[in-house]
C-alpha cells in the first residue's frame, strides 16, 4: 500500500546539474614572452651575421656562478644586446634584409599591446638596481618575474604561433548519439480484432571511435574541427519495426597521440590511452541504447501497454590530445645551431633551412637508411634557448616530442660565442622540462667546423666535455663531413636502448582499447537501488542521485500517462520513497531526480490513513 507518492510539478532541465563546460581557458599559463621596453643597442657588427655564419642567440651568464645550482635563475644582464624583430622589422641584429627571409609563420605574431611583434630572445634585466622595473604593466605589484610566477601570475599564450600551440595539441568533445525512442502504436489489420500493441524498438545511437591515421602526423585538422558527434538512432514504427541505428563517428588521430580526459583547471586529466600504431582503433564512447516501443512492455497483466520509452542519451566528455611524435632518434640544441641541416644531410627530408633563429617551428621528421633493413626515424625539434622553461623563445612544449625517442643528437653551434656555454644551457634546459630526457643517451656534435670560428673553438670545446666524460663529434652538416660517423653512432646507440627497452617491457600495450566504453557500460549499468540522498535545508530541496535512477527518469517518456505509474513504482521499489520519508521529507518539499523536479504528497487520502506525516513531523523535531 502506497503511502506517500511524488507528484509530478514541472519538468524542467537542472542548470546545477549540467557539466561546467571544460573549454574555459585556463589563465594561468607561465608560457609568455615578456614584452621587454628596448634598451638595448642596436647590435654591435659582429654578432650581426649573413650568409652561412652562424649567431648565438643564448644569452649566458657567468660560468661560476649560474651552474652551481641547477634551478638556479639564469641571469640576463650580462647578456648581449636582444634580438626584437618588430613589425617584421629587426630592430637589432640582422639589419632590414631580414624582412625578406622571415617565413610567413614569423609574420604576424600576436604581441600583448597588439602590434605585430615576436620577441626571439629574452634578455631583459630583471636584476637592474636602482632601475624601473621593465616588467609589462600585468606584473604590477610583483617584485620582479620570478615573485610573479611564485605567485601564480596569469600569463597570456602569447607569441607562439598559432600553428606551433595547434600542432600537437587540441582540445575536443566528443558524444555519443543519442538512441531513438521508442513507440507506442497497435496492430489494426482487416480480419485481426485487438492486434494488439506493435510499436517497435527505437535504434541504437551511433558509437564514437578514435583511429589513428597512418598519414597525420598533426592534430592541426582539430583546430578547424572541434565537435564530433556520432547520429542518433531512428525512433521505432509501428508493425514492431525497430529504428536504424545511428551513424558512427570515428576520430581520426596521428600516430603518437595521448589521449586525456579533459584537464580539469591545472589538474592534468587521467590518461585514456595511448594510440601509437597506424590502423589502431578504440570505441571510445558507444551509442545511448534505443528506447523499447510499447511491444516491449507487454505482459500476462497489461496486454494493451500505452508506454514506451526514450532513447538513452549518449554519453558526452571533452577530451585533451597530445601529440607525442614516434621517433627513434630526436635532434635538440639552440636555434640556429644546424639542426635542420643536420636532418637534410642524413635523410631526404628537406626542412626549411636558414640563418635565423626558429627556422623550424614545427618538428621534421626524417627517415634515415643505414642499410636495407637498418633503418630510423629522426625528429629535427624547433630551437631550445634558456629561459625556454618560463615561456622564452618558442617554450621547450615541443621537448615532449623527444619522450618518446630513446636517442638525442644535441647539435652545438661551434661558431657561436661560447660553444660550452651554449651546450649547458641546453642541457639544463632539457632537464628542466623533465629529468627522464637527462637520463637518455645523447651523443654531441659540434657543428659548422668549416668555420674558422668554429675550428678554432673545437679543442676547447671537447677538452670541456671530454672532462666530463663525454666524445663529442665534430661535423659541418652543410658539408656533410662526419655526419655519417654520427649516423652510425646514434644506430648503435639506438640499438642498445631498444635491446634494454624488451628486456624491461617499457612500454607495455595497452591492451583493451575500449575500456573507456567499458567503463561507461559500466556506470551505466547501476542498479537504480544504488543512490544517495542530498538534502538541502534551506531551500527544502532534496536531490535523489544515482546514475541508475538519473537514466530511468532520462529514458521515461512523461507523454504517456502509464509512465508515471511505473516511475512511482520505480520509486518505491527502489527504496527511495522509504528513504526519503526516512530523512525527514516533509509536505511540499521538492524532491529532484535527474532532471526531474516533484513535489513530495506526504499521503494519498485514497490509500486510507497513513502515519508517514507523523513520522514527518516527528523527525523533524
Ligand atoms: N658554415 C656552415 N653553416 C651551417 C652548417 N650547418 C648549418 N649551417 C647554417 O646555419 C644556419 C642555420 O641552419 P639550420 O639548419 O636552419 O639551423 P636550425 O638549428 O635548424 O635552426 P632553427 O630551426 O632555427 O632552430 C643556416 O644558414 C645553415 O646554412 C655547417 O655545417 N656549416
Ligand atoms: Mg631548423
Amino acid at each position: 500500500m502506497a503511502s506517500a507518492s511524488l507528484a509530478l510539478s514541472t519538468i524542467l532541465p537542472l542548470s546545477s546539474s549540467k557539466p561546467r563546460n571544460p573549454r574555459k581557458p585556463s589563465r594561468r599559463n607561465p608560457r609568455t614572452n615578456f614584452k621587454p621596453k628596448s634598451k638595448f643597442p642596436p647590435l654591435p657588427p659582429a654578432y650581426r651575421s649573413a650568409g652561412g655564419e652562424a649567431t648565438t642567440y643564448t644569452r649566458l651568464p657567468p660560468k661560476d656562478s649560474a651552474f652551481d645550482d641547477p634551478y638556479l635563475e639564469i641571469r640576463l644582464h650580462d647578456s648581449p644586446p636582444a634580438l626584437e624583430f618588430n613589425q617584421g622589422r629587426a630592430s637589432g641584429g640582422k639589419g632590414s634584409d631580414f624582412d625578406e627571409e622571415m617565413p610567413e609563420e614569423l609574420m604576424g605574431f600576436e604581441s600583448d599591446d597588439g602590434d605585430e611583434e615576436v620577441i626571439l630572445s629574452s634578455s631583459f634585466d630583471l636584476e637592474s638596481e636602482g632601475e624601473e622595473s621593465d616588467l609589462p604593466s600585468e606584473y604590477e605589484g610583483y617584485e620582479d618575474l620570478e615573485e610573479f610566477l611564485e605567485k601564480g601570475g596569469d600569463f597570456k599564450e602569447k607569441g607562439v604561433p598559432a600553428v606551433m600551440r595547434c600542432f600537437d595539441r587540441a582540445k575536443i568533445y566528443v558524444k555519443a548519439g543519442d538512441g531513438g525512442n521508442g513507440v507506442v502504436a497497435f496492430r489494426r489489420e482487416k480480419f485481426v480484432p485487438y492486434g494488439g500493441p506493435s510499436g517497435g524498438d527505437g535504434g541504437r545511437g551511433g558509437n564514437v571511435y578514435l583511429e589513428v591515421d597512418g598519414s597525420m602526423n598533426s592534430l592541426l585538422p582539430f583546430r578547424k574541427t572541434v565537435h564530433f558527434r556520432a547520429g542518433r538512432g531512428s525512433h521505432g514504427q509501428g508493425k514492431k519495426q525497430a529504428g536504424a541505428k545511428g551513424e558512427d563517428v570515428v576520430v581520426k588521430v596521428a600516430p603518437g597521440t595521448v589521449v586525456r580526459e579533459a584537464s580539469n583547471g591545472d589538474v592534468k586529466g587521467e590518461v585514456l590511452l595511448e594510440l601509437v600504431k597506424p590502423g589502431q582503433r578504440a570505441l571510445l564512447l558507444p551509442g545511448g541504447r534505443g528506447g523499447r516501443g510499447n511491444a516491449s512492455f507487454k505482459t500476462g497483466m497489461n496486454k494493451v501497454p500505452k508506454i514506451a520509452e526514450n532513447g538513452e542519451e549518449g554519453a558526452e566528455m571533452w577530451l585533451d590530445l597530445e601529440l607525442k611524435l614516434v621517433a627513434d632518434v630526436g635532434i635538440v640544441g639552440a636555434p640556429n645551431a644546424g639542426k635542420s641541416t643536420l636532418l637534410s644531410a642524413i635523410s631526404a627530408a628537406q626542412p626549411t633551412i636558414a640563418n635565423y633563429p626558429f627556422t623550424t617551428l614545427l618538428p621534421n621528421l626524417g627517415v634515415v637508411s643505414l642499410d636495407f633493413d637498418a633503418t630510423m626515424v629522426v625528429a629535427d625539434l624547433p630551437g631550445l634557448l634558456e629561459g625556454a622553461h618560463r615561456g622564452f623563445g618558442l617554450g621547450h612544449e615541443f621537448l615532449r616530442h623527444t619522450e618518446r625517442c630513446s636517442v638525442l643528437i644535441h647539435v652545438v653551434d661551434g661558431s657561436g660565442q661560447q660553444p660550452e656555454y651554449e651546450f649547458d644551457a641546453v642541457r639544463l634546459e632539457l632537464e628542466l622540462f623533465s629529468p627522464e630526457l637527462v637520463d637518455k643517451p645523447y651523443l654531441v656534435a659540434f657543428n659548422k667546423i668549416d668555420l674558422p670560428e668554429a675550428y678554432e673553438k673545437w679543442n676547447a670545446f671537447k677538452e670541456y666535455l671530454e672532462n666530463r666524460g663525454i666524445h663529442p663529434f665534430c661535423i659541418s652538416a652543410m658539408n656533410r663531413q662526419g655526419t655519417h660517423e654520427v649516423v652510425l653512432a646514434s644506430y648503435e646507440l639506438l640499438q642498445k636502448q631498444l635491446e634494454a627497452r624488451r628486456e624491461v617491457e617499457e612500454y607495455p600495450d595497452l591492451a583493451n582499447l575500449n575500456h573507456v566504453a567499458d567503463t561507461v557500460r559500466k556506470q551505466r549499468s547501476v542498479s537504480m537501488s544504488e543512490f544517495e540522498i542530498i538534502h538541502e535545508s534551506n531551500s527544502n530541496t532534496w536531490l535523489v542521485i544515482g546514475a541508475g535512477i538519473q537514466r530511468f527518469v532520462q529514458m521515461t517518456n512523461w507523454r504517456y500517462s502509464e509512465s508515471l505509474r511505473r516511475f512511482q513504482h520505480a520509486l518505491e521499489a527502489c527504496g527511495v520513497n522509504k528513504s526519503l520519508k526516512k530523512q525527514g521529507v516533509k509536505e511540499g518539499d521538492t524532491v529532484i531526480v535527474g532532471e526531474m523536479e516533484m513535489v513530495w504528497h506526504d499521503a494519498n487520502e485514497n490509500f486510507g490513513p497513513s502515519n508517514s506525516k507523523k513520522q514527518a513531523v516527528e523527525s523533524e523535531k
